[in-house]
C-alpha cells in the first residue's frame, strides 16, 4: 500500500500557503454514468466528450460527480448504485490512499482482478481462477504509520490521503496486522507524556517520524523501529520499559535516524535499542531472518501459495540448475533448493545478497549461491560463457524484465521458465517477447495477495517449443 510514496512531492505549509488565497471554487459537479474500469479501479465516465475517471464508481453506476480544476473526480451522490457495491469496511477509505477497491464486494473484487489478466493474458491462453485469501482483512506483516504536526502543533499519526502527501489521522487500518496498529496507538500516547514531539516535515524539527512494525506471522516476534529526526530520544530508557510493559509481544526494538528532507521512511543509521535487531519468520518450511530493511513479501498467507504454485510450475527433479533471478533475500531459490540439484540466486540490492547468504547458512543449505549484479548483466555474461541453465524463475520488480534479461534466457534455453510478477501489464509485455524467442505459455495462475487494493499478482510457466 505504501507503494508510490517515497516519489510524491514534499508539501507546502499548508498553513501558511493558505493565508490570503482566495476562497477556493467548489468544483463544478456533473451527472455521469460508468462505462467500464480502469485497470486500477477507477470508474471510467465521459464528459464534454472527454474520458473522466472517477475513483469508487463501478460500472452502470449512475452518480453526481465533482470535476476540480485539477486533481481526480470524486463522487458526491450514488444516483443508481451496481449489485457489486458495499459500504467500504474502513472508515477512513475515501480519504485514504492505501486501498481502492474497498467499495466492491470482495467477489466483486475478485472478478475485477480476473477480468484485468483475462485479458491481458488473452493471447497466451486462459487464466486459472484467481488464488483468494480466507481472511482477506489484517494481512499485511510490515505496517508503517506517520507522524507529523497538526494545525494545533497536535501530533497527528497516520496514513497519507489519497494523491496527496497530506495526513490523515488514522487508529486503526484494516489491512495491517491488528497488533502494529496497537502498538502504534500506545506510542502515540506515550509521545505527550514524554514530552516527546512528532516530526514537522516545514522545519525538518521533531522526533517522531515514521513507526514501522514488522511482524512474524507465525513466529508471533515483533519489531518495532522508530523513525526519529533527531538521534538523540529524551527519556529513552524509561519510554522502552514502557512501551515493553504494555506490549510484551515485541521481541526487537530499533531506532532508524532519517534527517534527509525527503520523503524516504527509512534513513541509514540504525541503533538496536533492544533485542537482536531482526525477526524470524517460517516461509516454504525454512526459516528467515528479516531486518528492517529486508524486502520480504507482505501477505505471508498469500505467499505460502505463491511461492508453491512457482516451485511446483518449475517441475524440479532434484538434479535442475535452477536461476532465481531478482532473488531479494533468496525466499523463493532457498525454498526451490530442496528439490533442485543447485541454486543460482541473483539480485541488485546488496543487503538483500547479504541476507540471503545469512538465510542459506541459517537453513543449512548447501545448494545455494547468491550473486550481488543486474540480472541482465548477470544472464548476459552466463550466456557469454555458454553456461546452461534448466530452469529461470524471476520475480522482477513492477517495471518488469530487460531485454538483456529475456534474450539471454533464450540463449541460456531453460526448458521451463517461470514468471512470478506484481504487474501482469508488464509481464504481458514481457511474455510477448518470450514467446517470439522459443517459448509457449503453459499456465497462468493470478494470486490475490494484496485484497481490498487493485494489486494482483501472477504466475506464468513457460516451455520451451520443441
Ligand atoms: C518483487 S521483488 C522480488 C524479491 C523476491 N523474489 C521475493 O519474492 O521476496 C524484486 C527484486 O528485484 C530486485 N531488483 C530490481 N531490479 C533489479 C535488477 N535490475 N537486477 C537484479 N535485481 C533487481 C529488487 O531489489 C527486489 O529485491
Amino acid at each position: 500500500m505504501a507503494k508510490g510514496k517515497k516519489n510524491q512531492k514534499k508539501p507546502h505549509n499548508r498553513q501558511k500557503a493558505e493565508k490570503g488565497r482566495p476562497p477556493q471554487q467548489q468544483p463544478k459537479t456533473t451527472e455521469v454514468t460508468c462505462t467500464g474500469l480502469t485497470d486500477d479501479g477507477k470508474g471510467i465516465a465521459t464528459w464534454k466528450g472527454k474520458r473522466l475517471e472517477v475513483p469508487h464508481l463501478l460500472p452502470g453506476e449512475k452518480a453526481e460527480v465533482a470535476v476540480p480544476k485539477r486533481g481526480p473526480a470524486k463522487v458526491v451522490k450514488i444516483l443508481e448504485a451496481n449489485e457489486n457495491r458495499q459500504k467500504a469496511p474502513c472508515p477512513y477509505f475515501y480519504e485514504c490512499g492505501g486501498c481502492q477497491i474497498q467499495h466492491m464486494t470482495q467477489t466483486a473484487q475478485y472478478d475485477f482482478k480476473q477480468g484485468v489478466v483475462d485479458r491481458l493474458m488473452k493471447p497466451f491462453g486462459k487464466p486459472e481462477p484467481i488464488m483468494t485469501m480466507e481472511e482477506p482483512f489484517g494481512y499485511r506483516n510490515k505496517n508503517t504509520m506517520t507522524f507529523g504536526e497538526g494545525k494545533k502543533r497536535q501530533v497527528i499519526g497516520g496514513l497519507y490521503a489519497a494523491n496527496s502527501h497530506d495526513l490523515i489521522e488514522v487508529d486503526r487500518c484494516l489491512i495491517h496486522d491488528p497488533k502494529a496498529d496497537a502498538i502504534i496507538g500506545t506510542i502515540k500516547k506515550m509521545l505527550s507524556s514524554f514530552k516527546l514531539q512528532a516530526y514537522n516535515e516545514d522545519t525538518g524539527r521533531g522526533f517522531l517520524r515514521h513507526v514501522l512494525i514488522k511482524v512474524g506471522k507465525t513466529s508471533g516476534q515483533v519489531m518495532v523501529v522508530l523513525v526519529t529526526g533527531t538521534p538523540e530520544f529524551k527519556g529513552k530508557n524509561n519510554f522502552l520499559k514502557a512501551l515493553r510493559r504494555d506490549h510484551p509481544e515485541i521481541t526487537t526494538i530499533i531506532q532508524n535516524i532519517n534527517t534527509r528532507r525527503d520523503s524516504m521512511v527509512l534513513g541509514n543509521q540504525e541503533k538496536v535499542l533492544f533485542g537482536k535487531g531482526f525477526i524470524t519468520d517460517t516461509l516454504g518450511g525454512l526459516e528467515f531472518e528479516i531486518s528492517s530493511r529486508s524486502f520480504y513479501q507482505i501477505n505471508p498467507v498469500q505467499t505460502e501459495k505463491l511461492y508453491g504454485k512457482a516451485v511446483e510450475l518449475a517441475g524440479l527433479s532434484g538434479k535442475e540448475t535452477v536461476i532465481d533471478a531478482y532473488c531479494g533475500i533468496g525466499t523463493i531459490g532457498l525454498i526451490a533448493s530442496k528439490q533442485a540439484g543447485n541454486v543460482i540466486g541473483v539480485e541488485m540490492n546488496k543487503g538483500a545478497v547479504k541476507d540471503a547468504i545469512r538465510n542459506s547458512k541459517h537453513n543449512h543449505v548447501k545448494n545455494a549461491r547468491f550473486h550481488q549484479d543486474d540480472a541482465g548483466e548477470f544472464m548476459t555474461k552466463m550466456a557469454a560463457a555458454g553456461e546452461k541453465a534448466d530452469v529461470v524463475i524471476l520475480d522482477p520488480p513492477r517495471s518488469g524484465s530487460d531485454e538483456a534479461f529475456l534474450s539471454s534466457v533464450a540463449k541460456l534455453a531453460p526448458s521451463r521458465v517461470v514468471y512470478v510478477s506484481c504487474n501482469p501489464e508488464t509481464q504481458a509485455r514481457d511474455l510477448h517477447y518470450l514467446t517470439k524467442q522459443g517459448y509457449n505459455v503453459q499456465e497462468i495462475q493470478p494470486v490475490d495477495m494484496f485484497p481490498q487494493t487493485y494489486h494482483v499478482e501472477t504466475v506464468v510457466l513457460l516451455t520451451k517449443k520443441s
